[in-house]
């Protein structure tokens, strides 16, 4: 037998499989989507590899070199996922083992101590082998130098058959965490004898019996009978003494904690309008369903995540699974919450936040399809869930969706192509859709639903927008206005809440005139250009133009264009001084360091610790507070000045969302955005609530300005210690790739980076346009594999498709 492998040498990256022999003793075990340790290169060092296909036999010419030991006793990964990994590589300009490493937690990454876990010990009765594998224990290392094949071979059957567990384990850091765990031995009808021939004062015996009676003949935490019953130690230890119970060691998943317990709680009845959603969702939430996306375009408040909750229900009824993808900051214990109120136990969560410990504990609990509901950010993507009938991706045009890093792909993409694989449904939700979605309803790829109404029909807050240029020639600072603080005042009187959102992205990174307004944006374009100090010049993130930073207004003259500055403890500061009696709960990335921490505050904000909640973009989604009235921006302007042709965009989402946090419930709610450019679209539509005019007017200049979703985008970056040797290959690059492009596609640069040092290596970067991908992939791709040459030149070639920061 031999296996083919993609072997894990950062030096030597390439997407094609090495063949290897299989010696003798794992024939039996060696499966694709297993990891190996095979010897690689002149020396045979030995390196770690993935399994990813097997054949019967080699016609080649070499000889083949032996695998020589196991890492996994089962497959980390199945078929679907291998399927997956290739095709994420492929569309991505990845390397495959980055894929694949990505789709595995991290304890099963880093260096491992790997033990057996014995999960059904009925087994030790019946195989003599196990009885002495195990001895008395219930979990024990496996060195597989030191096991014979024989019991590797069992061991492999018994993990397939879920009877034995391989664990992994990095120092102390994912140790498997045991309880002591009681077993019913008896039948009910034992136990009631036994109960009734009791002495009348054994009180405690008694309960424990009732307690058996009705319990499942399987291992229960000892802690869970204690807690329900009352009973003591001594009680349960003379239980085990008279042979009513069996008393052993379970595993305990380390469940990431909420701060409260959760209370159960149903469907609700659906409004009108998200009745008809969920008939219409509930037409492909079938036996037969073919994979189907919808794009649900909701207001915010309108009610969307109930009806993800009842969409669940209903494949979780027909014994599928779901998952469910929220952006990292909105996976907050209000969401967990309310997805684990409904589906309980069966919810496991990934998210960044937890404990390698407690991630890998949530990945198994998946892996063996006890957590049938999967709701996490980003990377959950990847969960192994089985038999999927629905994905949802909630707020689905948010930034964080796409990896900035190796391997660069994205969630969307990622879901749409799990959903085909298991023909489940998508759902993707938002207030206010990417473009590229809303595109692709409009041509019918997607089924466009709508939610125009909130759920109680309360209306969307008004928004006011405060010009500041005005705002400051009156007296007050560029921080506050005298319509904010007025604002803010009146809810303190009422006792009502107030959100504050200082808007950090693009942060200081322009500059701009506080007399009109104005930015500079590059002549070819139309983005607004970066500040870089050290050279006192502009520069465009996407071209590479660059211009001397003004000392005057280029619009109106005035000599006030200069950097944006201030952060949320100033404003704090500021706060405390204008209005001395209110209680503010700052958030920002200081004060939500550590674990836990934004837990907290929304929770104190909830309870009505605090009267406002002042914040970074953080804020601005997912929260549902009733008693929130009012939201402040305190700077609209510096997503508008983002070097990415989807600031406008960007901004648009954000105003929409923050301001959909006021009057949730049956208070009424108002929106103040400070801002220097009162008269954008961007603020403008956001102003009305208005997504459809939006995208209508963003669409128009997209087409003429040629992004997407009318062009695609791939940025490649080469990095050299050398400027010389940089440029150098970023111009050999450009020119070997002019014959692939068509007349379609724009190429933008080779232009030095600007950030001009990255890891003290010079970057030189080229943006293409393109429509038709084609050729150009094939030349991308023939590029990526001829990295291996460019890394014995010391060059990194980056290549990021339709990446969402130029730097
Ligand atoms: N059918 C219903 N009947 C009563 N209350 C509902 C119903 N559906 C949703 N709600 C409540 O209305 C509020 C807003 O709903 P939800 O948070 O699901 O909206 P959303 O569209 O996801 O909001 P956003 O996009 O702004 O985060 C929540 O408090 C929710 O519990
Ligand atoms: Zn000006
Ligand atoms: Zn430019």
């Amino acid at each position: 037998m031999f296996a083919q492998i993609i072997v894990d040498v950062p030096t030597m990256q390439t997407n094609q499989p090495y063949t290897y022999a299989i010696p003798d003793k794992f024939v039996a075990v060696v499966e694709a989507g297993m990891r190996v340790v095979v010897p690689f290169g002149k020396g045979s060092r030995q390196v770690q590899g993935f399994v990813v296909g097997l054949q019967d036999d080699y016609h080649g010419e070499v000889d083949l070199k032996e695998i020589t030991d196991v890492v996994d006793v089962a497959p980390v990964l199945n078929a679907e996922m291998l399927e997956l990994a290739d095709w994420v590589a492929r569309e991505n300009f990845a390397f495959k083992i980055s894929v694949l490493q990505a789709m595995l937690p991290n304890v099963m990454r880093a260096k491992y101590v790997k033990t057996v876990q014995l999960r059904d010990p009925a087994l030790l009765e019946t195989d003599a082998m196990l009885r002495d594998f195990f001895t008395d224990r219930f979990e024990v290392p496996l060195d597989d130098n030191h096991v014979t094949p024989e019991v590797l071979t069992a061991l492999h059957k018994y993990a397939r058959l879920g009877q034995v567990a391989i664990n992994y384990q990095v120092g102390n850091r994912a140790k498997i965490k045991l309880v002591t765990a009681v077993k019913p031995i008896l039948s009910a009808e034992k136990y009631d004898e036994i109960r009734q021939g009791l002495r009348p004062t054994a009180k405690k015996q008694a309960r424990l019996l009732t307690y058996l009676m009705t319990a499942s003949p399987n291992w229960i935490a000892q802690k869970e009978i204690i807690d329900a019953t009352a009973v003591d130690y001594t009680t349960l230890k003379k239980a085990e003494t008279n042979g009513w119970i069996q008393k052993g060691e379970i595993e305990q998943y380390r469940l990431p904690k909420l701060t409260s317990a959760i209370t159960a709680t149903e469907p609700l009845p659906l409004t009108e309008q998200q009745a008809h959603v969920f008939t219409t969702l509930s037409e492909n939430l079938t036996d037969d369903a073919k994979s189907q996306t919808y794009l649900l375009e909701g207001v915010t408040g309108s009610g969307k995540t109930e009806v993800y909750l009842q969409a669940m229900a209903t494949v979780l009824a027909q014994g599928k699974t779901a998952l469910m993808l929220v952006p990292e900051i909105t996976l907050t214990p209000q969401m967990v919450r309310r997805v684990k109120s409904r589906f309980g136990e069966a919810v496991a969560v990934l998210h960044s936040a937890l404990s390698d410990g407690e991630r890998y504990d949530e990945w198994r609990r998946i892996e063996r399809g006890e957590a049938r509901v999967v709701v996490g950010a980003r990377s959950a993507i990847f969960a192994p869930l089985q038999d999927i009938g629905l994905i949802i991706l909630d707020e689905e045009h948010d930034a964080s969706y796409k990896q900035e890093e190796n391997p660069r792909y994205h969630a969307r993409d990622v879901a749409l192509w799990r959903a085909s694989y298991h023909r489940a449904t998508v759902v993707l939700g938002s207030a206010t859709p990417s473009l590229e979605s809303r595109a692709h309803a409009q041509q019918g790829q997607y089924t466009l639903l709508r939610l125009t109404q909130r759920v109680q029909t309360q209306p969307l807050p008004p928004v006011s927008l405060v010009d500041m240029r005005e705002s400051i020639k009156s007296g007050s600072d560029d921080l506050f206005s005298n319509e904010l603080l007025e604002a803010l005042r009146q809810r303190l009187a009422r006792g009502e809440q107030s959100v504050l959102m200082l808007n950090r992205r693009g942060y200081a990174n322009y500059v701009s005139c506080r007399d009109c307004g104005f930015t500079p944006t590059c002549v070819n374009c139309d983005l607004a250009l970066t500040m870089h100090k050290v050279t006192n010049s502009l520069i465009c993130h996407y071209c590479g133009y660059q211009e001397p930073i003004p000392k005057t207004c280029p619009n109106c003259g005035s000599q006030r264009i200069r950097p944006f500055g201030a952060g949320t403890q100033k404003v704090e500061a500021m706060l405390k001084e204008y209005l001395p009696t209110a209680r503010v709960l700052r958030m920002d990335q200081d004060t939500t360091r550590k674990k836990g921490a934004t837990d907290g505050m929304l929770e104190a904000f909830g309870n009505h610790e605090a009267d406002i909640l002042l914040g970074t973009q953080m804020i601005a989604k997912g929260l549902d507070f009733p008693d929130i009235t009012l939201v402040g921006v305190l700077n609209a302007d510096t997503t508008l000045a983002l070097p990415d042709y989807r600031a406008a965009e960007r901004t648009f989402q954000l105003l929409t969302q923050v301001s959909g946090r006021a009057g949730r419930a049956d208070k009424p709610g108002e929106v103040i955005v400070q801002t220097y450019n009162p008269e954008h679209y961007a603020l403008r539509f956001a102003q009305t609530h208005d997504y459809e005019g939006f995208y209508q007017y963003e669409m128009a200049i997209r087409k003429e300005w040629q992004y997407s979703p009318y062009y695609y985008t791939i940025q490649l970056k080469v990095l050299h210690e050398s400027q010389t040797e940089s440029a150098r290959v970023a111009y050999e690059i450009a020119d070997w790739l002019k014959p692939y492009l068509d007349l379609q596609t724009v190429m933008l640069g080779p232009s030095a980076g600007s950030v001009a040092r990255l890891n003290n290596k010079y970057v030189y970067r080229i943006v293409i346009k393109y429509r038709q991908s084609a050729k150009l992939f094939e030349a991308l791709d023939e590029l990526m594999q001829a990295g291996q040459r460019l890394q014995r030149q010391k060059v990194t070639l980056l290549i990021d498709r339709d990446p969402v920061n130029f730097v």
